[in-house]
């Protein structure tokens, strides 16, 4: 049974930050929604900050690289620094150079946007595809032939998908065996600022469904542990004392759980009340609810 926090309860909100010294936040739909951001976000992480606690970010969105976030947490007025961040797209590339080994020699066939590309280059992965203007194309694809040289291929969201895209990320997975297929994260939808959209694993799917069952691609992100072992590569912190903020309860809520963290919901993402209290409730079920990230203000109002 989840505790449901409410702001007319504010020392609740006390207790929690007393309980946690490390908080993991999610972005798309805790923090913002594109890049609006959502009310109360900056002065709770300001709040936390001033009360001495980590603040760590884990996305599962693979569009952008830890730098690109930098950036955009400067534009929002949100202070953070890069090795804070932790995105599916830096997880792929640390998980294809340091538990792969992925071969020098070897090159990674990508289906996604530049953060995915410039964290791969930040780990030393060679690529194609991806933001090249050659596979950017409406026209039909031209001839494919396998390539030995592609080792693996690394699929995230991508708003540019298109056949010829497919098309190559099959050849060389159906053509070569060895070919090692990895996914950046597998959410179906994604909580933009023009409301829900389809996700990295809707980018993915096609593949899937062409590749068939004996097929199937390791997703990095978010609710696997891959993920959290890129963070403690990089972290100490005591998973007692650690709590995950998400909005998307088969991601966050099941990665914070799986992870022997607490874990607090909030409903301006993914996750409606219908999810937990409807007819077929959930049974991913969070530790804390709470309404939004901003309720969490009530903390230095009681
Ligand atoms: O489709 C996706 O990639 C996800 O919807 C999106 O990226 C989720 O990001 P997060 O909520 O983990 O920040
Ligand atoms: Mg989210």
């Amino acid at each position: 049974m989840s505790v449901r926090l409410d702001t007319k309860a504010p020392e609740r909100y006390q207790e929690l930050l007393n309980k946690y010294d490390t908080w993991m936040f999610d972005c798309d739909g805790v923090l913002w929604h594109g890049d609006r951001l959502i009310d109360g976000a900056v002065e709770v992480l300001h709040i936390l900050r001033s009360q001495k606690k980590r603040v760590l970010f884990v996305t599962n969105n693979a569009t952008k690289s830890r730098r690109n976030y930098k950036k955009k947490f400067d534009g929002l007025g949100i202070e953070a620094h890069v090795d804070e961040v932790f995105g599916s797209a830096y997880a792929a590339a640390v998980y294809l150079s340091s538990v792969l080994n992925f071969p020098m020699d070897k090159r990674v066939y990508v289906i996604g946007m530049s953060g995915l590309e410039d964290e791969l280059r930040s780990e030393g992965i060679s690529f194609i595809g991806g933001t090249d203007p050659a596979d950017n194309t409406l026209s039909a694809p031209g001839e494919i032939p396998p390539d030995p040289s592609v080792g693996a291929v690394l699929v995230g969201l991508d708003t540019s998908i298109n056949y010829t895209k497919l098309s190559r990320a099959f050849r060389y997975l159906h053509s070569n065996p060895e070919c090692v297929f990895l996914a950046t994260n597998d959410d179906s939808t994604f909580p933009s600022e023009k409301g829900l959209l389809p996700g990295a694993g809707a980018i993915l799917a096609p593949l899937l469904t062409a590749l068939g069952p004996n097929r199937p691609a390791t997703a990095i992100g978010k609710p696997n542990s891959t993920m959290l072992d890129a963070i403690k590569a990089k972290h100490d912190f005591d998973p007692e004392r650690t709590i995950m903020v998400g909005d998307r309860l088969n991601t966050d809520i099941k990665f914070g759980k799986a992870g022997g963290l607490a874990t607090l919901l909030v409903l301006t993402g993914i996750t409606s009340e219908e999810n937990l209290t409807g007819p077929s409730p959930s049974t991913i079920v969070p530790d804390y609810v709470t309404a939004s990230i901003g309720d969490l203000r009530a903390a230095v109002a009681s």
